[in-house]
């Protein structure tokens, strides 16, 4: 099978896998790659949506729209014969083994736990040849994955093998392995993805075992999109031949190490990326200073804080006045208790009040961390999404506006989120009905997102749709006032 999918990488694709001492199997270009270009598209060996009490969506597409729950098993939705048809051979047995389970364990299923269900019923129906197998589409990339089981902690441990316990509890084979099935949640935390629409909102998760050969890096040449179901993966960049695809785990915006820390926890390795062999020199240290510190105590000093060996305190390194710990510790402890009561707020449904604290935590943010600061940037994108969901156009452009210099800090030129904050400062402007600014950010959000997005999803489609449409109001506005 390996070699199989070695032959059709290298024919189809212009790729091959090989073995790196330090990272295990990585992926290597054999030809160039143009940015924008299609590296790799997999469709999901299996897949699950996500879990919510306020939307379900479609197993198969991820749609919420026009969904049906099966009328068997009532757990899965659909949205269509189409997406049923595509599922049934493994639904069937899904189904049957989810009608028997009692309410009180359907009520706990989590959508890791339907997805190694689905890992190993996909299994057994290729097995038994009902489900063919393909050089792509087979459970021996699944057995190739790493797992990293022998360092995984023992808390860890013992709930996969508790989740274990219950796969085997629905499945009721005869001679499962439970150890098996415990290391494959393993390999599930360090190879599975999450599967987000195209403005990258999380839909659910999926195994793409091609996909996962893939290594980390924090400055990666190629990104991961969903397009529905089908993982697609394209050159950020020019991929000169004989190199290695390297993808993004994690949010990169964070310190080198932040990064580190999520990279470790999860994933097992240390990263030696470009930005990563940079951690303690002076522009590292530096550049966490802006994005993860405190701001200079003198308001009209934009200066960044760092640690004064003599006195108790931080200093500004560009005014020199020195910040007292006391009083940053006294604001960090007020807006964290402000945060934590304006999220309880926002996930109950109380929008207005939730508005009134992140403006609170906002204050106290602008009071405490640097105008870089990623902790503001997201206060203010949560204030960007409340005031959008009141359709307050003119004050969710403020905040649009004030998140753009810190996306344009912390993400490279292209990056997938960088584009999608210049859509919707172009969408924002455009229903204020300033053309000329409309035209400006859409022109900026193409410019990325036909490279990440490629130009031919409904998405981009539309995107390119709103920037025609605003280009033609601007020179009918020329036109207009030519006449005049
Ligand atoms: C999704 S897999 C990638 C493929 C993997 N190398 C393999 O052999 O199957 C993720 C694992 O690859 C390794 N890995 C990924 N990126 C790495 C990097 N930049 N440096 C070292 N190891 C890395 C880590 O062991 C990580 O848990």
């Amino acid at each position: 099978m390996m070699e199989g999918l070695q032959r059709q990488l290298q024919r189809d694709r212009g790729l091959t896998v090989s073995t790196l001492p330090d990272k295990g199997r990585c992926l290597f270009t054999t030809r160039d790659f143009s940015p924008g270009e299609i590296i790799l598209s997999e469709e999901p060996y299996v897949s699950v949506p996500n879990k919510s009490s306020a939307e379900s969506r479609c197993d198969w597409c991820f749609t919420s729209s026009n969904i049906k729950r099966c009328s068997s098993c009532h757990v899965v939705w659909y949205c269509g014969s189409r997406c049923q048809k595509s599922d049934w051979k493994l639904h069937r047995l899904e189904c049957q083994l989810l009608s028997q389970l009692e309410k009180n364990r359907i009520r706990s299923l989590t959508p890791s736990i339907r997805l190694m269900v689905k890992l190993y019923l996909k299994k057994k129906l290729q097995d038994e040849k009902v489900i063919p197998t393909t050089v792509m589409d087979n459970y021996s990339l699944v057995k190739n994955l790493v797992s990293h089981i022998s360092e995984v902690g023992e808390n860890q441990l013992v709930l996969y093998a508790q989740m274990a316990s219950l796969v085997n509890i629905i499945l009721q084979w005869p001679n499962l392995n439970i150890k098996e099935i415990a290391e494959n949640f393993s390999k599930l935390a360090c190879n599975a993805h999450t599967v987000c629409d195209s403005e990258l909102i999380p839909l659910g998760t999926g195994l793409y075992p091609v996909v996962s050969i893939i290594n980390h890096s924090c400055y990666p040449n190629s990104v991961l999109v969903f397009e529905g179901r089908m993982a697609t993966v394209r050159a950020m960049q020019h991929i000169p031949k004989g190199s290695e695809v390297l993808i993004s785990y994690i949010e990169t915006a964070g310190s080198t190490l932040t990064r580190q820390k999520a990279l470790k926890e999860q994933y097992f390795f240390t990263c030696s990326c470009p930005r990563c062999i940079k951690l303690g020199q002076k522009d590292d240290i530096e550049e966490s200073a802006v994005i993860e510190g405190y701001r200079c105590k003198n308001h009209t000093c934009d200066g960044f804080l760092l640690r004064d060996p003599e006195s108790k305190g931080l200093i500004c390194q560009r005014c020199g006045l020195v910040r007292g710990i006391e009083e940053i510790l006294k604001i960090a402890g007020e807006e964290k208790a402000m945060s934590e009561k304006a999220s309880a707020a926002l996930s109950s449904g109380h929008t207005s009040e939730a508005l009134d604290m992140y403006l609170m935590v906002e204050k106290l943010q602008v009071k405490l961390c640097h105008s870089g600061s990623i902790k503001l940037m997201r206060t203010r994108e949560i204030l960007l999404k409340i005031l959008m969901e009141m359709q307050d156009w003119k004050k969710a452009l403020t905040y649009c506006r004030l998140t753009i210099p810190v996306y344009e800090r912390v993400y490279p030129n292209i990056h997938p989120l960088r584009g999608l904050q210049y859509y919707t400062c172009g969408k924002l402007n455009w229903l204020l009905g300033h053309t000329e600014e409309a035209i400006k950010s859409l022109t900026q959000a193409v410019d990325v997102l036909r490279i990440t997005h490629g130009t031919t999803t409904p998405f981009m489609k539309e995107l390119l749709g709103k920037l025609e449409e605003a280009r033609a109001e601007a020179s009918f506005k020329l036109s207009s006032m030519d006449d005049e």
